[in-house]
């Protein structure tokens, strides 16, 4: 089957050379991520047509570029919408002048986003007449994607959108992300070196590694791999994807399900029941034991299979675990791995001390 993305990419610097096959899905959001330097933004660009690289690059079945049959389409002419890390707004237009902007560039037959439901997704309807000049970074990066939004593009590039703000404008513009993709059909490909944010926003990923591809398929799954660098180290975590089944008012209590079991967690502010939440759980906060322990005040115990595990530096092992499709892992000491005999296909007992909520 064919991918919505599919580019083969090569390009070649003096310190650098850029050599990839991706193969990306045509909806939710694909994180480029890797170490500073890999090439994330490389490839962003390439895939715009705003750097010469040769190969080939088909969208939707649309050729963008293909070198074999000397076929390419300048950036104007691809279907995409592209938000760099500082909003590049024209200055002598006001809020509304610039998303307009956006529309004029789109032939009517192609228009499927309104400029006022680019607007609504973003929340700027009370910013139409400002000028740029006058903006916060957080709204000006909100009127960017607005605008980008307006051209009906087929895919949404960005490029470490939120890099240039502070804690609280990245905290502001995030949930605007998110309804984005929640709400519009576009594939977004999303350029980060945060793990947080890939893990709050993004669904697949491709892991990129000195102009390479080291992997590329869902979070959950590249995030457990143990063949891979992010499963390993003190920073190791996964992402468990859930619904909030029922809340305990006297408790403050959400009880979770998830493909794999349940989970009780803490929430001041309760979710709607039926809402889809995400948490992620530190390989760190999660011990194992091969019974279930008794009167313990850890609230979740989840009976899990191990999948494999591998030294973690000096004393350390990462275990990785599966219940239903759900992945864990756990960084356990060494002499626990040894005391427990653990091995691929045991059954054990994961005690979760700790996790955070993603949204
Ligand atoms: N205009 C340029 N001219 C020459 N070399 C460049 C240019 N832009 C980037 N490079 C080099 O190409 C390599 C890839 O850079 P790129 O910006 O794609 O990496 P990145 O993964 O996006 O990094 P970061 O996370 O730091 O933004 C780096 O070695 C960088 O120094």
């Amino acid at each position: 089957m064919n991918s919505f993305i599919e580019a083969r990419l090569q390009l070649a610097r003096a310190d650098f050379t850029l050599d990839v096959d991706l193969k990306l899905p045509g909806h939710g959001v694909t994180a480029l991520f890797g170490p500073s330097g890999c090439g994330k933004t490389t490839c962003l660009r390439s895939l715009a047509g705003l750097e010469r690289a040769r190969g080939r690059v088909t969208v939707n079945q649309k050729i963008w570029q293909d070198d074999q049959s000397k076929q390419w389409l300048p950036t104007h002419q691809r279907a995409l919408g592209y938000v760099f890390q500082e909003a590049s707004l024209f200055a002598h237009l006001s809020v509304q002048k610039n998303i307009a902007y956006g529309l004029k560039r789109t032939p009517v037959e192609r228009r499927q986003v309104s400029k006022e439901r680019a607007v609504e997704l973003l929340g700027i309807g009370h910013l139409l007449e400002r000028m740029p000049a006058t903006l916060s970074g957080g709204e000006r990066q909100r009127v960017a994607i607005a605008r980008a939004l307006a051209t009906s593009p087929e895919v949404l590039l960005m490029d470490e959108p939120l890099a240039a703000l502070d804690a609280q404008r990245k905290a502001e513009v995030l949930p605007y992300l998110e309804q984005l993709q929640r709400q519009l059909q576009i594939p977004i490909v999303y350029v980060s070196h945060s793990m947080d944010e890939v893990a709050r926003l993004a669904q697949h990923m491709v892991l990129l590694n000195a102009g390479r591809v080291l992997a590329q398929g869902s979070v959950t799954e590249l995030l457990s791999n143990l063949d891979l660098p992010l499963a390993h180290g003190d920073v190791a975590s996964s992402v468990v994807h859930a619904t909030v089944q029922s809340h305990d008012a006297a408790d403050h209590l959400s009880t979770l399900i998830f493909d794999g079991g349940q989970l009780q967690l803490v929430m001041a502010r309760p979710r709607q029941v039926g809402s889809q939440v995400q948490l992620r759980v530190q390989a760190r906060d999660v011990s194992l034991s091969l019974h279930r322990p008794e009167a313990s005040s850890i609230l979740n115990i989840l009976p899990m299979q191990v999948l494999g595990l591998r030294e973690d530096g000096p004393g350390q092992t990462m275990v990785s675990l599966q219940a239903g499709n759900t992945r864990l892992l756990a960084r356990i000491t060494q002499h626990s791995a040894r005391a427990l005999a653990l091995q691929a296909g045991m059954q054990v007992y994961a005690q979760i001390k700790g996790m955070a909520l993603l949204d």
